[in-house]
């Protein structure tokens, strides 16, 4: 099978710093594949590499079997990437609709004129995308704060929102980086069967980057595991979690990746 997403020895320095070395994996349609590491392992340099958000040091990326280095980040997004932030980044003062409305927005493909003069073409189609929006915001329980300010929300319906708005961009891949930081168990356990139900709806394949070891452990189909910017190892959770490498990299603690 094709692999949607492969990196083959991508590192990137900041100054002496080799905050991402040599790393290579490839994830397959349809799996939902964790990124899991230490802080300040490279996680999230990798989200942004693989994004375009930081330029790569060496070695390839591609998306879709295409190479994606040096494609501008609106552009990998255009192709099918969407993500989150570890630090949620919404538009706080526009409405919870809007927030989901923008991203689609900018994707229509409408004539700036039509869209100036409100003609009826362009009318139809701000129909459809505030119809879809809602329907987004309905799956993830938001559609009766659609008018609410983003910045209203508490965090955990920030953090739904976002995912959202990543929708919206109709991705095939989807980056999630740290979806469940500062949710409660119950929500992280909430959290983990609605990633699961996204990827039968959307037919998406997920990459995602978390801390909470028993969640990605029983939500991910294979994981990689960053330690000092290093591929330590990837695999099936069973295998990951009894990597004796693994184990090490979480000073010793078996019970951190039980
Ligand atoms: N723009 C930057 N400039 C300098 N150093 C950076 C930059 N971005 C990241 N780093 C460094 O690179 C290393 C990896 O950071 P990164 O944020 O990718 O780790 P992480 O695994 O996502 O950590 P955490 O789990 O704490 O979010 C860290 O030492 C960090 O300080």
């Amino acid at each position: 099978m094709n692999s949607i997403l492969s990196l083959e020895g991508v590192s990137r320095s900041f100054g002496g710093l080799m905050a991402v070395g040599d790393v290579g994996f490839s994830v397959q349609p349809g799996e939902i594949f964790g990124l899991i590491g230490p802080n300040g392992a490279g996680k999230t340099t990798l989200f942004n590499l693989i994004s375009g958000l930081t330029p790569v040091s060496a070695g390839r990326i591609s998306f879709l079997g295409k190479d994606i280095l040096g494609i501008a980040p609106h552009k990998v997004a255009g192709m099918g990437m969407a993500r989150t932030f570890q630090n949620i980044r919404l538009f706080s003062g526009m409405s919870v609709l809007d927030n989901v409305r923008a991203p689609m927005q900018t994707f229509a493909r409408t004539g700036l004129l039509s869209d100036l003069l409100g003609l009826p073409a362009s009318r139809a189609q701000e129909r459809r995308i505030r119809d879809k929006a809602l329907e987004l915001l309905g799956l993830v329980g938001l559609e009766s704060k659609a008018r609410d300010l983003a910045s209203s929300l508490p965090y955990g319906e920030r953090r739904r929102l976002e995912i959202a708005r990543a929708l919206a961009l109709r991705p095939k891949l989807l980056l999630l980086d740290e979806p469940a930081a500062g949710l409660n168990l119950a929500e992280k356990a909430e959290l983990s069967a609605f990633i699961r139900d996204l990827r039968t709806r959307f037919d998406l394949t997920v990459l995602i980057i978390e801390h909470h070891v028993p969640l990605v452990m029983g939500l991910c189909d294979r994981l990689a595991v960053l330690n000092f910017g290093r591929l330590i190892c990837q695999g099936k959770p069973d295998e990951v979690r009894n990597d004796q490498c693994v184990i090490d990299a979480y000073l010793g603690d078996s019970h951190a990746v039980a």
